[in-house]
């Protein structure tokens, strides 16, 4: 991965329900051998029965959530016993305001820390299908219309190939071991 050597490296693994965050964060953390931090379970027990009753969460529900996600995993990152020196934690990351928001709320303000927003996209069938195969999530189907609808594929400026710290991977019928090798690919690069 292209990086400054003296920094640590927080990856991101977003999309909207069931584009397959959780599977590529566990391959991303063998890989790295890192860390790996599940987003949803850093959830307040309010924002987890908002959604378990079927109600997408607001903005101002989201804040709180994200500076601890990003607080948790930007210290995994730099703690001594972490000899690779980076971390991944999974977050539907939807907007890009979301993203600037966990870039600003890492530990140290993010002077030592690069990040890596990697953004797993699919069709509203596939994720219907994939939410529908999940078993035990608090998130159900009746839920991937309103993240599909706000979703903000990073672009433009955004993109590590135009100087940001993005990448987006179309993940639309492709087996978790091809999406993975892509996701390594495009870091690594
Ligand atoms: N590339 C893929 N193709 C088909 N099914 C997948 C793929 N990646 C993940 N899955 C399955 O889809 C469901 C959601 O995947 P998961 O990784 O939990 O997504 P997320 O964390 O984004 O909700 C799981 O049942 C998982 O096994
Ligand atoms: O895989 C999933 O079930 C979702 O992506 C899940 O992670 C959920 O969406 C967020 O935790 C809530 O936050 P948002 O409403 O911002 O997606």
């Amino acid at each position: 991965m292209t990086t400054q050597p003296s920094k640590s490296v927080v990856i991101v693994v977003g999309g909207p329900a069931g584009t397959g965050k959780t599977t590529v964060s566990q391959a991303l953390g063998e890989h790295f051998s890192c860390p790996v931090v599940e987003g949803d379970e850093l959830h307040p027990q309010a924002n987890v029965d908002k959604m378990s009753s079927g109600i997408p969460l607001t903005d101002e529900d989201r804040w709180g959530w994200l500076t601890e996600l990003s607080q948790v995993a930007s210290s995994k990152s730099v703690e001594g016993s972490n000899e690779s020196k980076k971390a991944v934690v999974s977050c539907s990351m939807l907007k890009k305001v979301y993203r600037d928001h966990i870039k600003k709320s890492a530990v140290d303000g993010g002077s030592s820390i690069e990040f890596r927003f990697v953004f797993l996209y699919t069709t509203f069938e596939e994720l219907l299908q994939r939410v529908g195969n999940r078993k035990d999530h608090f998130m159900k189907s009746d839920m991937v219309k309103s993240q599909f609808d706000i979703m903000e594929i990073p672009e433009g400026d955004e993109l590590l190939e135009n100087g940001g710290e993005a990448v987006a991977v179309n993940a639309t019928g492709k087996s978790p071991e091809q999406i993975n090798t892509e996701v390594i690919a495009a870091l690594e690069r």
